[in-house]
């Protein structure tokens, strides 16, 4: 791509979220900066629990939050930004020449890919397996295609950061010719935080990633450990879909699978349901288990601050925050043991990662006995003051693993990509 006041929209859709940034590619003189300066950042939050929550903000300019009731979905979600972008006068928007798409689920897919009907009957193929996602994806690229049709659209795929696991990590123990045939595995999703943090925590660590040994806790509302050896991705919790591993904000997390047909005696049959933009093949069970479960099952609401701030005299609050806790530690344990104990550092991200010093100051405290130094309480309360992307909140000088805080940006992460890239 070439240099000069060129702009690039960067699009991440969440399960219940729609982030948004635009950037002004830089002129390649200094090699050392991001390719990328950001200009605009805005964000739709609550999008499946209207009134969404709408903010908009120029750097530099001004900022708009708002409540508002006319955003049902990822597509108007999308439009509504568009013609929030559209208002700036000092905006052009002729100028954007790519956006940059989150894409959940790219199956096998390891590359960023420009958007052709190829490429979006094949995200369009794979919607079943991210139910609460590349349906979302798809219905914003459309809306992009009409509305911004001399920008090229890029999809850039959660998955692709996985494709390292090795097959005895990534394969399940059944029949192989019908796994294959299926393409039934662990696939691993939130790949485009993980590599922005290992990205992020080598500069902070100044270590190259590709020597880094991390364990990755990326909690927001869909949550996933990734356990990161030599600079590379040796075991994640999600697997075939977005559902598996931890609990999230509505989806149950890992369970027996024999759950399923004992949850009710309609489990098996097909789901209808009016909230994706394109028809999903899953069934009542997997609709279930990825919308009406997790936090909004166990303690009624899908914020896990109101979660931690009732605990204390909620009991189905206190029970959403110790499962949570609880599920983390199994993915801290377990890859802490793959690594063979050999870790730089053990990272928390994601909306709750980042902000959460309770959750934070849990882990820490579990963690020690793995020698991990001490989470520092000041610090710890801190992180939401501290400047900067990675934040350690060890007791300064104590010996033992790190325990850090990134602020993960997977949209720098995609504009990143597409400006170095050869897209
Ligand atoms: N202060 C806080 N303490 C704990 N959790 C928080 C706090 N602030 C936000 N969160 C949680 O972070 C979640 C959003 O995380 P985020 O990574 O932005 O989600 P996503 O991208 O999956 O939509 C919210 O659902 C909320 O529960
Ligand atoms: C993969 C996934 O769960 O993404 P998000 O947390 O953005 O919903
Ligand atoms: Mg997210």
């Amino acid at each position: 791509m070439s240099p000069s006041q060129n702009l690039v929209l960067s699009v991440n859709a969440g399960s219940s979220s729609l982030k948004i940034c635009l950037y002004r590619v830089r002129d390649k003189t200094d090699t050392n900066a991001e390719p990328n300066q950001l200009m605009i950042t805005s964000s739709i939050s609550n999008i499946s629990a209207p009134p969404a929550k709408f903010s908009f903000k120029v750097l530099g300019g001004s900022t708009k939050d708002e409540e508002t009731q006319s955003v049902h979905d990822h597509a108007s979600a999308f439009t509504h930004f568009l013609e929030c972008l559209n208002g700036e006068a000092d905006i052009d928007s002729a100028k954007i020449t790519h956006v940059c798409h989150r894409v959940v689920h790219g199956g096998d897919f390891t590359d960023p890919v420009g958007i052709n009907d190829e490429a979006y009957e094949h995200i369009e193929r794979l919607s079943d397996l991210a139910p609460l996602h590349n349906g979302a994806s798809l219905a914003v690229i459309k809306t992009c295609l009409d509305q911004l049709p001399d920008a090229k659209s890029v999809a850039f795929f959660d998955t692709a950061f996985h494709r390292s696991i090795p097959p005895h990590i990534s394969s399940y123990a059944i029949d192989q010719k019908i796994a294959k045939q299926r393409g039934l595995k662990k696939y691993g999703f939130h790949g485009l935080s993980y590599s922005f943090i290992l990205r992020s925590v080598s500069r902070f660590l100044e270590k190259p990633p590709a020597s880094l040994n991390l364990i990755i806790l990326h909690l927001g509302s869909g949550a996933s450990a990734c356990c990161i050896q030599h600079g590379q991705s040796l075991d994640t919790s999600m697997g075939l879909t977005p559902l598996n591993g931890l609990p999230g904000a509505t989806r149950s997390g890992t369970i027996d699978p024999s759950l399923i047909f004992h949850y009710t005696n309609k489990a098996g049959r097909m789901s209808h349901d009016e909230g994706s933009a394109v028809q999903l093949h899953v069934t009542q069970a997997e609709h279930i288990l990825n919308t009406q479960a997790g936090w909004k099952a166990l303690a009624g609401t899908t914020d896990f601050a109101a979660i931690t701030a009732r605990r204390e005299e909620d009991a189905a609050a206190r029970l959403a925050f110790d499962l949570f806790a609880d599920r983390v530690l199994n993915y801290v344990g377990s890859y802490h043991l793959k690594l063979g104990g050999a870790v730089d550092a053990l990272v928390l991200s994601g909306g709750i990662g980042e902000r959460s010093k309770e959750l934070r100051a849990f882990i820490g405290q579990r963690v020690e006995c793995l020698g991990y130094a001490p989470v520092d309480e000041r610090r710890n309360a801190a992180v939401d003051a501290t400047e900067g992307i990675v934040v350690d909140v060890g007791v300064p000088g104590a010996a033992g693993h790190r325990m850090l805080v990134c602020r993960t940006d997977e949209q720098l992460e995609m504009a990143r990509q597409c400006t170095l890239g050869s897209l």
